[in-house]
């Protein structure tokens, strides 16, 4: 553990895992599911078989009926028809229930898998988010794609298509052989052409829908900027451009089925007439009787059915291994912070802030944005911290909020690190209102409840008057169940504010920290803003209070100001004596008037 003042150096992360083949890591999702999935192959090698089998036994009843037996000599072949007709219903029917259920079922666990390494890591800043919901929806779903389509039917195939060419080996080996040699071909020469033509435009088919889904997203939401600078029409264009990258690209990919299901049906007529002129040949020599010759013909042409769905399957590999490939890139970004081997417990009471020798920096061969940065925010006090753009504020509220650990020094909370403690729980104890607090498109009540679902309304209530809110709630007709509209478009800035830190105050944090919480309103606003913001504060119980700022408004009210510039400490004291001081606290004091 990292004892107060100590320099810490920054705990070393595992290695990253070596890189497999995309393809074969989105099967290994599905190995929890592996029962459901087997059960799946197995229906689908009854269903296919039933399917060959019908189509052999017909061809047998056909040709014996033709010969006017005893209808008792047919009895056996009709029930059987019957049979097999209703077993390769009911078997298809279970087969594509299992199989779906069980991708859905390994879709979820993905989905899951998604958010929590979004909830943990940074790839929401890394990635744009158009691409980030491209990566999320479609190259998700490519992995239901792969497993509904891409490893069934190639296992059925192997199993039906052996147990097809055995039977028509039985009746004529020469037969027998040429549709193996068919079957080959249209199951795996084609298939394989397919894959190798269908990797590139695969590839970017995948980059192509991400482009597209940053492009809409982009121009949705950057609207009324796109509107006000005339840049619309561009941003039309952008789409447009992508649009038709992801056609030229589709066409591409619907030309490639178009050559498999070609080359499938050539190799199919090619081998069933192959099949017919060996049967005709060897009836002619005495060697095959007509009977088993209809058998061996229908047996063949049935047997296609099987490879069939192989080459579009194949075709798509490209674009499911790029998904993929999007998809681990998400899912391997390692996370910001990690969670302690051995956590600690946070002691009980009200905890004093020890910031000690603080440094963070963004790379290896970046300038340290905190450069040993020293600070206490005791018990039940209110503490600021002051500085210019630039200074450092956002990195030490990130490390406050654990959303990225610090790279030398440490963060104490009532003596304990906050690096030691469950990482959900160092976020329970220190939060509060970040720089742009989201405000999701729901009620007052469901974004209040955010912060405790089980809060009754005279929490809410009680939450909303300390933030002084409660009086605009009240006269609003649908009072707590007020819609407050996307990002909270039907509140003014101030009142997503004072929601904000009502929600924080329901979290009831240990040291409650107010990120810039003015940054976004006009100077009338913030001023009150700010004045409620302390007072409640103040008023909260059982919590300390760190206002991270570049705005003097209300630094009058608060015990103890620390000034940063350049990622360091350069003076501290409570405002009468930074203003009784010759330094950069009066230089700015003065320059604002
Ligand atoms: N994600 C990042 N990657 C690289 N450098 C960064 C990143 N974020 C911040 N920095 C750098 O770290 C230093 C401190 O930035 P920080 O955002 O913490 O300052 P700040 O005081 O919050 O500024 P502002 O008030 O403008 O947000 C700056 O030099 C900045 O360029």
């Amino acid at each position: 553990m990292t004892r107060p003042g100590r320099t810490a150096p920054a705990k070393p992360r595992p290695p990253a895992p070596a890189r497999r083949e995309p393809l074969l890591r989105m099967i290994a999702l599905a190995r929890p599911r592996g029962a459901r999935f087997a059960l799946g192959v197995l229906l689908g090698a009854a269903a296919t078989g039933a399917g060959v089998a019908l189509l052999g036994v017909a061809a047998w009843l056909l040709a014996t009926a033709a010969q006017h037996p005893p209808i008792t000599a047919l009895s056996v072949a009709v029930v059987a028809t019957r049979a097999l007709g209703v077993t390769r219903g009911v078997t298809r029917y279970l087969e594509r229930l299992v199989t779906h259920d069980a991708a859905f079922r390994t879709l979820a666990d993905v989905r899951v898998r998604v958010y929590q390494r979004l909830a943990s890591t940074e790839p929401v800043r890394r990635f744009r988010s158009g691409d980030l919901v491209s990566r999320l929806v479609s190259d998700t779903d490519a992995t239901q794609d792969l497993l509904v389509r891409g490893l069934t039917p190639p296992l059925v195939a192997v199993v039906t298509g052996g147990a097809a060419v055995a039977v028509c080996t039985a009746l004529l080996a020469p037969g027998g052989l040429l549709l193996a040699a068919g079957l080959l071909l249209a199951g795996l020469a084609v298939p394989l052409a397919a894959a190798v033509l269908g990797r590139g435009p695969g590839r970017r088919q995948a980059v192509a829908r991400g482009e597209l889904s940053t492009a809409l997203v982009d121009t949705l939401y950057g609207a009324p900027d796109l509107v006000a600078y005339g840049a619309m029409d561009r941003a039309v264009q952008r789409v447009r451009r992508a649009d038709a990258e992801l056609t030229r690209v589709a066409r591409r990919d619907a030309g490639i089925l178009g050559f498999g299901a070609g080359a499938t049906a050539l190799i199919t007529g090619l081998t069933v007439w192959g099949a017919l002129l060996l049967g005709v040949a060897a009836v002619a020599g005495g060697t095959l009787d007509a009977i088993p010759f209809a058998v061996l013909v229908l047996t063949a042409l049935a047997a296609f059915e099987i490879v069939a769905p192989l080459p579009p399957v194949a075709a798509r590999l490209g674009a499911v291994r790029a998904s993929g490939e999007r998809l681990f890139d998400v899912l391997d970004t390692p996370p910001a912070v990690d969670e302690p081997e051995h956590p600690r417990e946070l002691p009980a009471g009200e905890p004093h802030l020890r910031v000690r020798g603080l440094r963070v920096r963004y790379g290896p061969d970046e300038e340290w944005a905190l450069d040993g940065v020293d600070l206490d925010v005791p018990p039940g006090r209110t503490v600021a911290v002051l500085g210019p753009s630039g200074a450092g504020k956002s990195t030490l509220a990130s490390v406050l909020f654990r959303f990225r650990d610090p790279d030398a020094g440490s963060v104490l909370l009532g003596g304990t690190d906050l690096t030691d403690l469950p990482v959900d729980e160092a976020r329970a104890a220190v939060s509060g209102v970040p720089q742009d607090p989201h405000v999701f498109a729901s009620t007052l009540r469901e974004n209040l409840r955010l912060a405790r679902p089980g809060a009754g309304d005279e929490e809410l209530w009680a939450a909303l008057r300390r933030a002084r809110l409660a009086s605009d709630v009240e006269a609003m007709p649908d009072s707590l169940d007020t819609e407050v509209g996307s990002h909270g478009s039907r509140l003014s800035g101030g009142m997503r504010q004072r929601l904000a830190l009502a929600r924080a105050l329901l979290a009831a944090p240990r040291v409650l920290v107010l990120d810039e919480p003015t940054a976004h309103l006009d100077p009338d606003a913030r001023d009150a803003v700010m004045a409620d913001l302390l007072a409640a504060a103040a008023a909260a119980e059982g919590c300390s209070t760190l206002l991270i700022t570049h705005d003097l408004a209300g630094l009058d009210r608060v015990d103890h100001i620390y000034v940063i510039a350049d990622g360091r400490v350069v003076e501290h004291g409570s405002h009468a004596e930074l203003l009784a001081r010759d330094g950069w606290y009066r230089a700015a004091h003065t320059a604002a008037g």
